[in-house]
């Protein structure tokens, strides 16, 4: 007994061992011929469906926050702690991959057939983590297939898509940041004002560059042009959303101005946390896509040309969805709409110290 009065804890208790350790129930040897890898098959599931519980429990957080009525810069530090840790462990559900891959695809192909029709498909986690970071389901070659999930399984991942995601969340935050424009700057200006200097510049040395035959000097101006359409896309409220309602673009242009301002400024005090976050989402995107690449190729290398047992085409299936479920796509692509900081119109004053610490210019006195 501890002090007061409450029986003493003990490890297994507490962390629940004999339910967890019992819980490793190979299907080969529930019909009478165990196959030796089964069991590594079954614990690398498990030990990545903790790591999902683990991710989503630091996304309910950071959602949680999110939704909140007030986003301070406190509270800002609490959601890049937790998207950092996501991003952690992500790391090393990629490096898993490994131990499953010590398994031999002959080895493999002992226990395999008795797994049909389960499949990754059917991970109501990792399709939750998809859903709460902004996935919707359509993206996925043939679409969202939630007739493979059990009723109750399904009905919650719909409901999930009703929801706001990180993605919406982000959207909605950035798009009320203030500081772009007020009665003495305007962001948007200033910065198409550079842009169409850096064009002219680049046209110029185009034209005058003593190295070029006028074949190339007309392909390199038409590859100009094209990127200064790219750019007016930008500018114009119009094509922008033009671009959005194609699926060019998913971020608001209120959302993408201020995600841009934050890349350029981000030496700013008060932006580097911004900078933080925004850096955060590309990672926790990147780090997806390199698991579902990883993923494709064990499995290329499990299963060769087979089909999957949850009906897909395999190796093929997994790769397309590697394409194309990328949901921060407009946060990479900023990178073509930065500028070198030599080319950056300072701050106006009064907006600099607006963003700056201000521990930096208090003295103690
Ligand atoms: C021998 C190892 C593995 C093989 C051969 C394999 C094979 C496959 C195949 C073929 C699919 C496509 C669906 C189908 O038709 O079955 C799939 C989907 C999936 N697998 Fe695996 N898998 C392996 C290990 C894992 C592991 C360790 C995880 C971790 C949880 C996992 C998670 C998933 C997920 C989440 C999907 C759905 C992906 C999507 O729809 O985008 N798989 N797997
Ligand atoms: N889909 C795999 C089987 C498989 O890997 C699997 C089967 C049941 C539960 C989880 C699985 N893992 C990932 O898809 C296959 O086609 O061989």
């Amino acid at each position: 007994m501890s002090g007061n009065g409450e029986p003493e804890l003990y490890y297994a208790d507490y962390l629940q061992l004999k339910r967890l350790l019992g819980a490793q129930l190979p299907e080969s040897r529930r019909r009478g011929a165990e196959a030796h890898d089964e069991m590594l098959f079954i614990i690398v599931h498990q030990v990545y469906e903790l790591w999902f519980r683990q991710i989503l429990h630091e996304l309910d957080a950071v959602l949680q926050i999110f939704g909140g009525e007030h986003l301070d810069e406190r509270s800002l530090g609490g959601i890049c702690a937790k998207l950092e840790r996501i991003t952690v462990i992500q790391h090393l559900l990629v490096e898993q991959i490994d131990v499953l891959e010590t398994m031999a695809p002959q080895d493999f192909l002992e226990f395999r057939d008795l797994l049909v029709p389960a499949s990754g498909f059917q991970s109501v986690q990792f399709r939750a983590i998809e859903a709460k970071l902004g996935l919707r389901g359509q993206e996925r070659p043939g679409g969202s297939g939630y007739r493979r999930f059990q009723p109750e399984d399904a009905r919650y991942l719909k409901s999930l898509q009703q929801q706001p995601s990180l993605f919406d969340r982000v959207d909605a935050w950035l798009a009320r940041i203030p500081f772009l424009q007020d009665e003495h700057y305007d962001f948007w200006a200033c910065y198409r004002d550079t842009i169409q200097e850096i064009f002219d510049s680049d046209r110029r040395v185009i034209e005058q560059h003593p190295q070029l035959t006028p074949d190339e000097r007309r392909q390199q101006l038409e590859q100009l042009q094209r990127s200064r359409r790219q750019f007016d896309c930008l500018f114009d409220p119009d094509d922008f959303e033009q671009q959005r309602a194609a699926g060019h673009v998913r971020l608001s242009r209120l959302a993408f101005q201020a995600a841009l301002f934050i890349h350029l400024y981000r030496d700013e005090p008060l932006l580097q946390q911004p900078f933080r976050l925004l850096k955060l989402l590309v990672e926790i995107d990147e780090q997806l896509t390199a698991w579902r690449y990883r993923h494709a190729l064990m499995v290329q290398r499990m299963l060769g040309s087979r089909i999957g047992t949850g009906g897909s085409s395999g190796h093929e299936y997994l790769r397309k969805s590697a394409e194309r479920t990328q949901i921060f796509t407009d946060l990479f692509n900023l990178a073509s709409y930065l500028l070198p900081r030599s080319r950056l119109e300072p701050l106006p004053p009064a907006l600099a110290r607006k963003l700056d610490f201000h521990f930096s210019t208090l003295s103690r006195g």
